[in-house]
């Protein structure tokens, strides 16, 4: 017999590059898990930087996932959001108007089924929307660390509620530091130290790098496999290290900013003869 559904989760997704896409398909390919956890997910709207598409009746339908599967091909094709209109039911809004569309749902979806908003960007304009809709008792994820790294005030409201908030792919991508860290608090035990190689582009980098490949060829693979930023050189000027170092600080307690990291560039010498 079928699990009854226990619980639907609507989901509006902000950014569906390498990562936001991967959790489409993500979604979409574990349905027979959800379905057996009693859990529906339900992708109301999907946003890139330009527009916002949105299923017609937020409270009751999202974005079916033949629909879905199409988005994540279209994206990955470099075609916008808006030549998937046809394609099923749904709606496309523009930015600005986009923005209101999120707040809406946000305040509707936030009074009844609750709604989490999923920030895949890598950008510091979705700041307000998220916190916009924690105080419409939504919840937010981030794999953005943008977020969580600027103002400390920005930090402080957005995890002010910390059962609404989850952001482990900010530090650790697929491991759980932040999980692991947060436990420990919890536990009561102190950290005093945090050590660890926070870079995955770094890290494959530098590997390549050992086995005598090109500097320029690494770069461009590490990009096309989806390690780095989208502007590589937050990874290998260290900013990438820097917010991730911030945000653990930050959970520690400490009330500090970007001025207070020491970031040392990395540095390629050529060895001639
Ligand atoms: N790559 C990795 O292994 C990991 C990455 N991350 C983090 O995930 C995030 C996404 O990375 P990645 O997918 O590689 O980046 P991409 O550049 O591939 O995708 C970024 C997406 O964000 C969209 N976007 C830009 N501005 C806005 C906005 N204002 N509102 C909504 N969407 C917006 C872009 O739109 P458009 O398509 O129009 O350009 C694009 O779809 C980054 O913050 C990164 O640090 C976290 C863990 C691991
Ligand atoms: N660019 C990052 C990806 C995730 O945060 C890295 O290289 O580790």
């Amino acid at each position: 017999m079928p699990t009854p559904v226990k619980s639907v989760l609507p989901v509006v997704l902000l950014g569906c590059g390498g990562v936001g896409r991967y959790l489409l398909r993500h979604i979409v390919s574990c349905r027979p898990l959800h379905a057996n956890q009693g859990v529906a997910i339900r992708v109301v709207g999907v946003a890139d930087s330009s527009s916002l598409l949105v299923a017609e009746d937020v409270h009751s339908t999202g974005l079916d996932d033949a629909l879905l599967t199409q988005l994540c091909a279209a994206k990955s094709a470099g075609s916008p959001l808006s030549s998937l209109l046809g394609r099923g039911h749904c709606q496309l809004f523009k930015n600005p108007e986009a923005r209101g569309k999120v707040i809406d749902a946000a305040t509707t979806l936030g009074r009844t089924t609750g709604l989490v908003l999923v920030d895949c960007s890598a950008t510091y304009d979705t700041v307000s929307l998220l916190k916009d809709a924690v105080d419409h008792g939504c919840c937010v994820v981030l794999a953005n660390k943008k977020p969580l790294t600027g103002a400390y005030e920005d930090f402080q409201k957005l995890v002010s509620n910390f059962r609404r908030i989850r952001f482990e792919s900010t530090v650790g991508a697929g491991l759980p530091v932040i999980a692991s860290v947060t436990r420990i608090i919890a536990s009561g035990d102190p950290i005093t130290r945090i050590v660890g190689s926070l870079s995955g582009t770094l890290g494959y980098v530098m590997s390549e790098l050992e086995d005598g490949k090109k500097f320029s060829e690494v770069v461009k693979t590490a990009k096309s496999l989806g390690y780095t930023e989208p502007d590589p050189r937050d990874d290998l000027g260290g900013m990438d290290v820097a917010r991730k170092a911030l945000i653990l600080a930050r959970l520690l307690g400490q009330q500090i900013s970007m001025e207070s990291i020491n970031v040392c560039l990395l540095r390629v010498y050529i060895l001639v003869n």
